[in-house]
């Protein structure tokens, strides 16, 4: 039975926000290390907390509404897997539910054709699962791996550089470096900068998300320095964590970072994409994010090629929203398998 709260089909311009083509931004080549610039970058917790305390439910959507914008974020989800137990068979489950990340029977309720999420992302070992899962199934979808000694970083320099090199061979067309944190917390920018020069230009025509781990870097202001140093260095994304980090994803160090990409593209014209990752698995957390996004970068912002949610749980909740949208009710959460 229906609810009379919910009507089960999104309005065509809902359903055009979800499903509009595109434009890819130009990619950013990087500039030189500007210290000026990076030490003159400052970060004013207070008025960031302050700021970020007013955003969740102020901006919430309803209904129709609501169900698009939720659609619309699930093109924008590397769908996860980075556990040391993953395996082909997950892989392969994974890989189907990323090129049908809603029930059937719930999309055309909602009266919208196929979507996907926005990549995959796997450890290298399951590149080739992915890559050929997903060619099997004739979707056209990235495939992101996690590099250079994820999540610590701290392998042999020449090693992760050449990790990088054996992902892209292997099919990734995304890499989710991490950064050597030690270089953020000793202020050694130079060196911050080099090394994600070497990650860019180990990528090639890969593109590279530089994982900051803001979880570890000490300030808020640490965040800011380094999200600049990275996307002068060339990043075409800048990402909050690996996820295993025992603090990920927060709403201060996504507008901190999201600051950081405005003040760049202001300075440069180079647009940078964001990608905050770890522990969001609320439908309700993604749409502040999107809120968040849409005020301080603009709906330009709102695409899969300037904006991820690195997530490996977020998509279940989504979905079980969504099909709550339609009937009315609330499944269990084990109808919503794999994300
Ligand atoms: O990059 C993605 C994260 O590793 C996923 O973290 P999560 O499992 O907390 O969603």
């Amino acid at each position: 039975m229906q609810s009379e709260q919910t009507s089960t089909r999104t309005s065509k311009r809902d359903r055009d926000t979800a499903q509009l083509p595109q434009v890819t931004p130009a990619r950013n080549p990087g500039m030189a290390l500007d210290m000026n610039w990076v030490r003159a970058v400052q970060a004013n917790t207070s008025a960031i907390e302050r700021r970020c305390a007013t955003l969740p439910g102020r901006r919430s959507v309803k209904k129709e509404h609501q169900a698009a914008w939720l659609l619309k974020a699930i093109t924008m989800i590397d769908l996860t897997t980075l556990a040391g137990d993953d395996t082909p068979g997950r892989v392969r489950r994974l890989c189907a539910k990323a090129a049908h990340p809603v029930r059937p029977e719930i999309m055309q309720a909602l009266g919208v054709d196929a979507i996907t999420t926005g990549a995959v992302c796997v450890y290298h070992d399951m590149i080739p699962t992915a890559v050929e899962t997903l060619k099997h199934m004739g979707v056209s979808l990235p495939v992101a791996a996690v590099s250079t000694g994820f999540p610590a970083g701290l392998s042999p320099y020449h090693l992760r550089v050449e990790e990088i090199r054996e992902s892209v061979r292997a099919g990734a067309s995304e890499i989710d470096i991490v950064i050597s944190r030690q270089h953020v917390l000793t202020g050694n920018w130079q060196a911050l900068y080099d090394e994600m020069r070497d990650f860019r230009e180990a990528c090639g025509d890969a593109h590279v998300k530089a994982i900051l781990a803001t979880g570890e870097l000490g300030s808020l202001r640490n965040v800011a320095r380094a999200s600049l140093v990275c996307m002068m260095a060339g990043a075409d994304f800048i990402k909050t964590s690996t996820g295993k980090e025992s603090v990920n994803a927060t709403l201060p160090v996504s507008l901190v970072m999201i600051r950081a990409i405005r003040d760049y593209y202001e300075a440069t014209g180079y647009q940078v994409g964001y990608k905050p990752a770890g522990g969001i698995s609320k439908a309700k957390d993604a749409l502040t994010y999107l809120a968040l996004i849409k005020e301080e970068l603009g709906d330009d912002w709102l695409t899969p090629e300037l904006f991820r949610f690195g997530a490996s749980s977020l998509l279940g909740d989504i979905e079980r929203q969504l099909e709550h949208h339609v009937t009315g009710h609330y499944s269990a959460t084990y109808r919503h398998p794999m994300g």
